[in-house]
């Protein structure tokens, strides 16, 4: 008996290169109070900046940490080239944070007894790449960020400003698809801050990686190429 002609399946949409959440809410167990997250959707794509500001409280820290697989959402989805990232097992996302993607903080984040180079190498070492071979890919990232001469210092011998791009040569050296960066030039002043944010984006850009950073300061998030606004859970306003 023939059987009766099977339909195709419509074609699936087209998965969007990068970074992407879709719907996200996030409450925090025991907080009584509102979702930190309440329905954000978001796409970065590949080698775009992306700022996100927004009144203390309004869920930018909640949203970076959902986004980078710290945090797993109540409901919604976050993928990476339309892998999931959020449904991941515990195992695949501590691979993307320590292979796929990049952190920069505030400050302190770099190892105070280890020279800057050395603080540099260390996830590729982590990563089981020889010593020799990561401290050589560490080095070739200090003459970009303005650090040729600096590798033999240790983070208490050298400025604000280089400290944080001895933090950015660390979260770049494993060649990242997307940094994470939460307030990253919080503890500088404005014209060192300036400079940090040159750095970052040329060289997030460089490598066609996603830069998605938390700001309160408008002069750093317009070295993005847009800002998103936060307030209550959710993404009210985006300007460019
Ligand atoms: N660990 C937690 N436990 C309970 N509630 C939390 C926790 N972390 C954040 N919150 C709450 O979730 C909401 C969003 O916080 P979040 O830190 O994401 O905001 P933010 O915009 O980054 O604030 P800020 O600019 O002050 O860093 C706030 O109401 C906050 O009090």
């Amino acid at each position: 008996m023939t059987q009766p002609a099977a339909h195709s399946p419509a074609p699936a949409p087209p998965v969007a290169a990068g970074l992407a959440a879709h719907d996200l809410v996030k409450t925090y167990a025991g907080s009584g109070g509102p979702p930190a997250l309440a329905g954000v959707r978001l796409l970065v794509r590949p080698g775009e900046a992306v700022a996100v500001m927004g009144p203390s409280g309004s869920g930018k820290t909640t949203l970076l940490h959902v986004l980078a697989g710290i945090l797993t959402p109540d409901t919604g989805l976050v993928t990476l080239d339309g892998h999931p990232v959020s449904d991941a097992s515990d195992g695949t996302r501590t691979r993307l944070r320590r292979d796929t993607f990049g952190f920069v903080f505030q400050s302190g984040q770099l190892l105070p007894e280890l020279p800057a180079l050395e603080n540099v190498a260390l996830p590729l070492m982590l990563a089981g790449v020889d010593r020799r071979t990561a401290q050589a890919r560490a080095a070739e990232l200090f003459a970009p960020l303005g650090l040729a001469g600096l590798e033999r210092r240790r983070p208490g011998e050298l400025s604000g400003g280089q400290a944080q791009r001895v933090a950015i040569a660390r979260a770049l050296v494993g060649r990242p698809r997307v940094v994470f960066a939460d307030e990253p030039t919080g503890a500088l002043d404005q014209r060192t801050g300036a400079e940090v944010m040159h750095h970052l984006t040329a060289l997030t850009g460089t490598l066609g990686a996603s830069l998605l950073l938390v700001t309160h300061d408008q002069h750093v998030a317009a070295w993005c190429h847009r800002t998103l606004h936060m307030q209550d859970g959710h993404i009210v306003r985006e300007t460019r």
